[in-house]
């Protein structure tokens, strides 16, 4: 049944301001839409800009289509889009986007065909966004803020409106499927105006959460908006304002309707300012940590990295001071205090004086924290008094034996972005009374069972000093006792310093640098030119440096040496040409980098102090050096399960797994002993994002985002380097391992087809092997030219090459240089690709 809702009427040119702004704030708190009458918006400029909406809806669809929506803004035809993914079908509706009328991004009908469409658009878009910003100070002074709160915020700035024109063309479906005219969502952004012609089919629900849903129909009042409230506004008064959902009906007839978003783009970016920052993540808002939101709804990238720019400017480092940070330790953990939503609302419920946490829309009324996790764990405490070193407060149903993700709970849509992230506490609990018993992890588990199967268990050995290397020793873990699951404290025994330079001072540049120098990249520069058969000759030509370079590269690659450039002008390239050990011996290549730079050391060591060391000692000098930095190595295995625990602390929701192995003293195994194994680890920040794609489903979203990243103009294909590994695994020969990274930059396919024959001369089963992958997924020769620059590595290979620095360190220094570096990395590439235009 329907219920028709008696929305509040705001007057907007009440000379008494805050009695409006008192009734703004009861329609907000209780409904989050309300009426905006006396506005100053001229009715003769309404009933022109339904009419030229309508004559440009009544246009014949190709002549729509001209215009069709680039920059987001033009024309979206019918049933194309849908505000609630779930929705089974695409709304039925059409709509016409106009943006900020400076940048010339909009696209307009021409004047010949509907004269004065235009200018009245225009004009209409300047009154919309002085009647937005009037309403912004009097919702300010509803928030007991002053009124040029948002101005100050940066919020008037750079206003990037939006309005869009809505036609429902009123059909029913006969098919007797759902169908709407804008099926359920929130509206993102901070306030919307809606004008509407006046036929029925909005509809309100309040309570998002509460099953069933109940839809109020929302007649519309002759003259005035319909104004509501969206996500940002929600978000930043802690929900005491609501963005209520809201859909449209089919109403069987012909509707029109201009939905105005005064400050589309500057509240998304400064929510999406506030969401990227470390501090502010949180589950709750998930949604609007949200790439395709943001993709899909901003104007520009240009306007939007201004306005972020003027965020970055303004608004960080003023919640930073109240906070009592340094801008530049932002992203260190040592700063990081608070649970993440209990940060963001105090500092607007700061601001805000008393309307803090308990709304009457707050889902986590009952938990102790607005930390979304708090409530799982605080009903795991108590519950598993685990001994066990490994299990940092996880949460574990018994019978549970294997983790499942379950993605399909954690959907997308806006409806579901409060699910609570049950998920992560899925292990094996191992019971207190363990001792004996190797630590947990669910995978060691498993084993369990065969162990105690076991007629005769091993014995325990005796134990010697030097035998601890890389073991733990519990169940008498100092660090971790039973029952200590509190995430309040932070341990004490994890001393909070300043992390070394070398831990985050990475060259982020090493990113582009090649993780496999020996592959003949085609680098950045996007050509091609038939050099791939890898001769080089005297007087040789090239087009560009880059192709000589390639050309070197390949060289190099095909003959086995290592050349470098001695001398370079612009005309002649000078090179060396030196076989190395590492190409001549093409096994165990780790182990011959590692000798190779011992020998660089020992080669340093006698030039600056004319003393010849051992290649012992300089190793150990190496070793001595480390040590100094970063601690003992022995004990690295136990501070690093401190340091978990204090990052766990400090950003409740991290995950952290530790899977341990046997431990052996000569070929027995130690009972009260587990061997660090390895671990995973992730927080609550890339949790909310794992959990938006996953939840979405990451092809779902790949289609959502926009044409372009669907075939034809994205492939996929497999990352070359990988083909080339997996079969050096297979059959250890190095020299074909080559042939076929050189067969996967290949472009002819005639030189391809003689490679291949050449790796068939060689290896028949290996060419049968290759053969069996499809040219079209590995190699350049085949790909119809979709492809070039790159064989495209994925995120995780990109990001080897900045963390490599770790790779020798003790465990703990380990984990810490990979944290401070992903913190710094993030945040500098999260602001450039901001700012890429
Ligand atoms: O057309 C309407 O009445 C509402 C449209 C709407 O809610 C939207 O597009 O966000
Ligand atoms: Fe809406």
């Amino acid at each position: 049944m329907r219920d028709a809702l008696q929305l509040p009427v705001v007057d907007l040119s009440s000379p008494d301001r805050f009695s409006t702004a008192d009734s703004i704030r009861q329609a907000c708190i209780e409904h989050g839409f309300f009426y905006l009458v006396n506005h100053g918006v001229d009715e003769e400029l309404v009933k022109k800009v339904f009419e030229q909406s309508s004559n440009f809806f009544s246009l014949p669809v190709e002549d729509k289509m001209k215009l069709v929506q680039r920059n987001y803004r033009g024309y979206v035809g019918l049933n194309t889009l849908k505000l609630d993914p779930s929705s089974a079908k695409a709304d039925s509706r059409e709509g016409f986007y106009i943006g900020p009328l400076a940048d010339d991004l909009n696209q307009w009908p021409l004047e010949e065909d509907l004269p004065s469409w235009r200018s009245t658009m225009e004009t209409y878009f300047h009154k919309l966004l002085s009647v937005g910003t009037k309403l912004l100070s009097l919702i300010a002074l509803s928030l007991e803020l002053d009124e040029d709160f948002f101005e100050k915020l940066g919020a008037l700035n750079d206003p990037l409106a939006i309005i869009g024109l809505l036609y429902y063309p009123g059909d029913l479906d006969s098919s007797g499927e759902e169908i709407y005219g804008a099926s359920a969502h929130s509206d993102y952004g901070m306030i919307t105006l809606l004008m509407t012609d006046g036929v029925p089919g909005l509809q309100i629900c309040r309570e998002k959460t509460q099953k069933p849903q109940v839809w109020e129909d929302v007649p519309s009042m002759s003259g005035a908006f319909i104004v509501n409230i969206g996500d940002v506004m929600e978000r930043w008064t802690n929900c005491l304002f609501r963005s209520a959902m809201h859909r449209v009906l089919p109403p069987g007839q012909e509707r029109y309707s201009v939905m105005t978003h005064p400050f589309m783009l500057t509240s998304i970016v400064i929510a999406y300012a506030l969401s990227t920052s470390v501090i502010f993540i949180s589950s709750r808002y998930s949604s609007l940590f949200d790439f395709r939101w943001l993709s899909l709804r901003t104007p520009t990238k240009t306007a939007s990295s201004n306005v972020l720019k003027a965020v970055a400017v303004s608004l960080v480092p003023q919640v930073c001071a109240a906070r009592g940070q340094s801008l530049s330790s932002h992203y260190g953990l040592a700063e990081q205090v608070d649970s993440p939503t209990t940060v963001m609302c105090n500092d607007f419920n700061a601001i805000m004086g008393r309307h803090s946490s308990a709304t009457p829309y707050d889902m986590y009324r009952g938990g102790s924290t607005n930390n979304p996790y708090s409530n799982i764990a605080s009903s795991s405490r108590g519950r598993h008094s685990s001994a066990n070193p490994f299990d940092l407060n996880k949460e574990m149903p018994s019978t549970q034996q294997s983790v499942n993700y379950p993605f399909d709970m954690l959907a997308s849509s806006s409806r579901a972005r409060h699910s609570t992230v049950s998920f992560f506490d899925l292990n094996v609990d191992m019971p207190s009374s363990s001792r004996g018993r190797r630590a947990s992890s669910r995978f060691f588990d498993l084993n369990m069972e065969n162990m105690e199967e076991s007629s005769s268990p091993p014995e325990e050995p005796h134990r010697e000093p030097g035998a601890e290397t890389g073991l733990f020793i519990h169940p008498e873990s100092p660090q971790f006792n039973s029952d200590d699951d509190d995430v309040d404290e932070v341990p004490g025994n994890v001393a909070q310093t300043d992390p070394p330079a070398h831990m985050y001072g990475a060259d982020y540049g090493a990113i582009y640098e090649l993780e496999f120098a020996d592959m003949p990249h085609l680098g950045d520069y996007g050509y091609y030119s038939s050099i791939n058969n890898g001769e080089l000759s005297l007087g040789m030509e090239f087009s560009s440096k880059e192709e000589a370079m390639m050309a070197i590269k390949n060289y190099n690659i095909r003959n086995f040496v290592k050349s470098r450039v001695d001398r370079s002008t612009n005309k002649k390239i000078c090179m060396l040409l030196c076989p190395t050990r590492k190409r001549m011996q093409l096994d165990g290549s780790r182990i011959e980098e590692e000798e190779e730079k011992q020998q660089m050391r020992t080669n340093t060591i006698q030039s600056q102090y004319e003393y010849i060391v051992s290649y012992k000692k300089a190793w150990l000098a190496k070793q001595n050096a480390i040590v100094k930095l970063h601690g003992e190595w022995d004990a690295s295995y136990n501070e690093f399960l401190g340091w978990f625990r204090l990052v766990r602390t400090l950003n409740p929701g991290t995950i952290v797994d530790f899977e341990t192995s046997y431990a052996y003293h000569n070929d027995r195994v130690l009972r009260d002993r587990c061997q660090f194994y390895r671990v995973f680890w992730t927080y609550p920040q890339c949790v909310n994002v794992v959990k938006y794609y996953y939840g979405a489903g990451i092809k779902e979203t790949m289609e959502s985002l926009s044409v372009m990243w669907q075939p034809p103009f994205v492939q996929h294909m497999y990352y070359l380097q990988h083909i080339a590994t997996n079969y050096n695994g297979r059959y250890k020969k190095n020299d074909e391992r080559q042939l076929i990274v050189c067969m996967g930059y290949e472009l002819l396919p005639r030189t391809f087809e003689s490679m291949l024959q050449d790796l068939r001369a060689k290896n028949k089963e290996g060419y049968d092997y290759i053969s069996l992958i499809k040219n079209e997924m590995w190699t350049n020769a085949y790909n119809g030219r979709y492809r070039y620059g790159h064989m495209t590595a994925n995120l995780a290979e990109a990001i080897n090459s900045t963390l490599k620095v770790a790779r020798h360190l003790p465990v703990a220094a380990l984990v810490k240089t990979i944290y401070f570096r992903l913190g710094v990395f993030f945040a500098k590439l999260g602001g450039q690709a901001q700012t890429w235009r």
